[in-house]
């Protein structure tokens, strides 16, 4: 598998593996758009493949990094009323809190769109972190039964069709921080965290055999203060000891990194 570089409008660099891409853009404008293109794609190829689209969200600021699926000619051309989505991982929080995942990207992207309400798979808010990863398993134990999840022949994992990531500056994705021993865990689809360090310290969060499995990952990461973990995610020098959650992203389909050119600074 050798890589190779691409030369692509808008974008500075690209280069691609027979699983794994980096493009990086020149503005967070050109990777939103890019962005939007790639899950516009990949929702007509699974609504037409298997008749439905599962789509898992991250917090943080790739929920604004999608706001161009809200314009033309997404807006129109996309068959919202075919996609699922679920969250990668949530803070154990009311639905309406200033830090639920749920209400950032209901108030940001989903409010404006027309996906059916029982398509949206928020957590349980009425439960404990252990009753809410708990409950959230079961309901993707049922998607996966009635088969609106699609089952990963590898792993027995729910292999989604698309997942959507963010990176924290130390290297997390989802709510999997470095060190931390749920970036080991095998056996559980859905677990809860209570000393994340990053705020609100309780959460619920998939782990890696169900991020893994997935179809394909789009790895959105913006600004300089990701650029250290971009690097070492990235660059030459790769050490297997010591891995960052980021660089145990590693699904069964396609992974594509999204990079802006300050996130991309140190490569
Ligand atoms: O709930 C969360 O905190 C997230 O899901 C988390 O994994 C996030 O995606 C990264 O921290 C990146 O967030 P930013 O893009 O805002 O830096």
């Amino acid at each position: 598998m050798r890589a190779k570089a691409l030369p692509m409008a808008g974008i500075t660099t690209a280069t691609t593996t027979d699983k794994k891409k980096v493009e990086v853009f020149d503005s967070e404008e050109a990777l939103a758009a890019s962005l939007a293109k790639y899950t516009a794609d990949l929702s007509e190829k699974f609504c037409q493949e298997r008749g439905c689209f599962t789509v898992v969200l991250s917090g943080g600021s790739l929920i604004k990094s999608l706001r161009k699926l809200l314009e033309p000619p997404y807006i129109d051309s996309i068959e919202w009323s075919k996609w699922h989505v679920l969250w990668v991982d949530e803070r154990v929080v009311p639905k309406d809190h200033i830090d639920s995942n749920y209400k950032l990207a209901y108030d940001g992207f989903l409010a404006q769109l027309p996906i059916l309400p029982g398509n949206v798979y928020a957590i349980n808010d009425a439960l404990s972190a252990e009753g809410a990863a708990d409950d959230y398993e079961t309901c993707l134990k049922h998607l996966v039964n009635i088969k609106v999840i699609e089952a990963s022949p590898l792993s027995g994992c729910p292999k989604f069709d698309l997942m959507l990531l963010g990176m924290g500056p130390d290297g997390h994705v989802a709510s999997l921080f470095p060190g931390h021993h749920l970036c080991n865990e095998k056996e559980k689809w859905v677990t809860c965290i209570k000393d994340s360090p990053k705020p609100p310290p309780e959460r619920i969060t998939f782990t890696f055999p169900v991020i893994n499995s997935s179809a394909y990952i789009a790895l959105v990461v913006c600004g300089a203060g990701k650029a250290d973990a971009v690097q070492r995610a990235l660059g030459k020098d790769q050490h297997a000891a010591d891995l960052l959650p980021v660089q145990m992203v590693s699904p069964e389909g396609e992974l594509k990194w999204f990079l802006d050119k300050d996130a991309a600074s140190k490569l």
